[in-house]
């Protein structure tokens, strides 16, 4: 028999999955894109948590497809091989040796790890990527400096084109892709590409519902060292002032930067949220509250 706290307790649980319903009719079929960066990648933990609300959005009928940097991760690894990061415009300059370092942890460690998780945790992933099936096409990435002059990056690269057709291919047999920020060109070679511009590439271009970036804070602060001034609710010409007067800095630049450009063509929603933080990405997408930042039109 169950006592009255235990019986209100299940009725709350029950609330909860009748709120979430609405959410998952609305979402069913749709196509979200969800940005892991370097900062969650770090703890296990918190991945293992997200992969299951990826399975969760997966087996409730959205295509959940992820696209991840690891950042933190390169960076340890090229240090061990005595190379010295450089960084051009939030760009990683890229030598033939760190390219090779890169593209090794991100597409046969970070990504072949979550691929591993997600089967382990009983649903199907598939890595695509360069040297299994590439999902995104390459050209070299060319950026000017203060005169005009184009500054060399090395292979940095940028997003041409999305191989919508086969990402759609696997969501539609169940699978969940994971996709590194590498990419290859039409002639085979391989590029280092800013994994928050590789995400809104892909949501760009399979018209997605929404692009989901996980970091290491809720989302936007108007104050950084205060969690109190989290904004739930921006619009574009707000995040473009926040840019402009400094309150958005550092590495949430690309970020919203990637989030604008998305946002510009068509995608519906963006949302920043805690990637350390359990569950976040299902409070967000199928509750009535959610808990980060959401950027509109
Ligand atoms: N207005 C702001 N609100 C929140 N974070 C900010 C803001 N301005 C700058 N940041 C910084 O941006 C960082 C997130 O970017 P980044 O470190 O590149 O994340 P990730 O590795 O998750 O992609 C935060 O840790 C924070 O230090
Ligand atoms: C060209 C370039 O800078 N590429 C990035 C790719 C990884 C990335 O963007 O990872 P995060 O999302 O963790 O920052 C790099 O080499 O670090």
């Amino acid at each position: 028999m169950l006592w009255s706290n235990d019986l209100d307790e299940a009725v709350r649980k029950a609330q909860v999955l009748v709120e979430a319903l609405n959410w998952i009719r609305r979402f069913r079929g749709k196509y979200v894109v969800i940005k892991l960066g370097g900062s969650t990648l770090e703890d296990r933990d918190a991945i293992n948590k997200f992969l299951t609300d990826v399975i969760f959005m997966e087996t409730v009928g959205m295509h959940p497809v992820i696209v991840h940097g690891g950042g933190k991760a390169i960076n340890k690894a090229v240090e061990a091989a005595g190379i010295e990061s450089r960084w051009v415009q939030g760009r990683r300059y890229t030598d033939p040796e760190t390219l090779q370092i890169a593209t090794d942890v991100l597409a046969h460690e970070i990504c072949s790890s979550l691929v591993q998780e997600i089967e382990r945790q009983g649903a199907q992933a598939i890595g695509l990527h360069f040297d299994s099936e590439n999902s995104l096409i390459a050209e070299k990435l060319i950026l000017k400096d203060d005169s005009g002059n184009p500054i060399d990056l090395g292979a940095v690269g940028q997003v041409s084109r999305v191989n919508c057709d086969l990402i759609k291919e696997k969501c539609r047999s169940g699978l969940i892709p994971i996709i590194p920020s590498v990419g290859l060109d039409e002639n085979g070679n391989r590029y280092n590409i800013n994994a928050d511009t590789a995400a809104a590439a892909v949501a760009r271009d399979l018209e997605v519902e929404k692009l989901v970036f996980l970091s290491d804070v809720s989302g936007i602060y108007l104050d950084p060292n205060d969690p109190e001034t989290l904004q739930s609710h921006l619009t574009i010409g707000r995040v473009r002032e926040l840019i402009a007067d400094g309150t958005i800095s550092s590495g949430m630049i690309p970020k919203v930067e990637a989030a604008l450009e998305a946002l510009d063509v068509g995608v519906h929603k963006v949302h920043i949220v805690d990637g350390r933080k359990p569950h976040t990405v299902l409070l967000e997408i199928y509750s009535n509250t959610g808990i980060g930042t959401e950027i509109v039109q």
